[in-house]
C-alpha cells in the first residue's frame, strides 16, 4: 500500500527541488495526483499471481497456447522511467489451462512494480510454470524504454527484447522457433 501522504510530500519537495512553486495554481492539486498516480503504478504489489491462476480447466490439448501483443506499462527501477511494449506469452499445457484474460492479468501483477525488464520477463514465466504446471513456457517481452529514448543516450526508436523461457522450450530451439513464427 501507497502512503499517500508521503508521496505527496515527496512530490512537493521535488517541485521545490526543480525551482517550482508547489502552491501555484496550476501545481497546487499535482501532488496529491502525482501520489495517486504512482499508487496506480505499482498496484502490482497489491496483486497475487497464484492466486489468479488458480482458477483452471481441464484440458487434453498439449500443443502450445500463445496470447500475443498483450499489451503492458511498467516503471523501470533505475529512472523511476516508463517502459512499455508487448509481452507474448506461450505455454504448452499438461492438463490444465488458464482462462486467457488471466495471462494478461498476470501481466499487469509483474508491470505494475518497479522492474527491470528481465526480472518482470522471468517473474510472469515462473508464475505460469509454478502454477499450471505445464510441459514449457516461453514469454517474450518487447519494450521501448522512456530512459533511453527521452533521457540519457536519447536512442529513439530502440527496443528490447527479452525471453524466459522453462520446462521442454528452454532447450527446444525448433518449438521456440514456431512459437516466434506465430508472434511475428
Ligand atoms: N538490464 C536492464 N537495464 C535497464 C533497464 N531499464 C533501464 N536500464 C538501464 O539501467 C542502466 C542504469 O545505469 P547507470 O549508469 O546506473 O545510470 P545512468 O547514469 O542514468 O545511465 P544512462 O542511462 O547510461 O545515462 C542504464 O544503462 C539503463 O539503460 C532494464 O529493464 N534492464
Ligand atoms: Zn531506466
Amino acid at each position: 500500500m501507497v502512503n499517500l501522504q508521503k508521496a505527496e510530500q515527496a512530490i512537493a519537495l521535488l517541485l521545490e527541488a526543480i525551482g517550482e512553486d508547489p502552491m501555484r495554481e496550476g501545481l497546487a492539486d499535482t501532488p496529491a495526483r502525482v501520489a495517486k498516480m504512482y499508487e496506480e503504478l505499482t498496484q502490482g504489489y497489491d496483486m497475487n499471481a497464484s492466486e489468479l491462476l488458480s482458477v483452471v480447466f481441464h484440458s487434453d490439448n498439449n500443443d502450445v497456447v500463445l496470447e500475443k501483443d498483450i499489451e503492458f506499462h511498467s516503471l523501470c527501477e533505475h529512472h523511476l522511467a516508463p517502459f512499455f511494449g508487448k509481452v507474448h506469452i506461450a505455454y504448452i499445457p499438461n492438463g490444465k489451462v488458464v482462462g486467457l484474460s488471466k495471462l494478461a492479468r498476470v501481466t499487469e501483477v509483474f508491470a505494475r512494480r518497479l522492474q527491470i525488464q528481465e526480472q518482470m520477463t522471468n517473474q510472469i514465466a515462473d508464475s505460469i510454470y509454478t502454477s499450471l504446471d505445464p510441459l514449457g513456457v516461453m514469454v517474450i517481452v518487447e519494450a521501448t524504454h522512456t530512459c533511453m529514448t527521452m533521457r540519457g543516450v536519447k536512442k529513439i526508436g530502440t527496443k528490447t527484447v527479452t525471453v524466459a523461457t522453462r520446462g521442454i522450450l528452454k532447450g527446444d530451439l525448433a518449438l521456440q522457433k514456431s512459437i516466434q513464427d506465430l508472434i511475428k
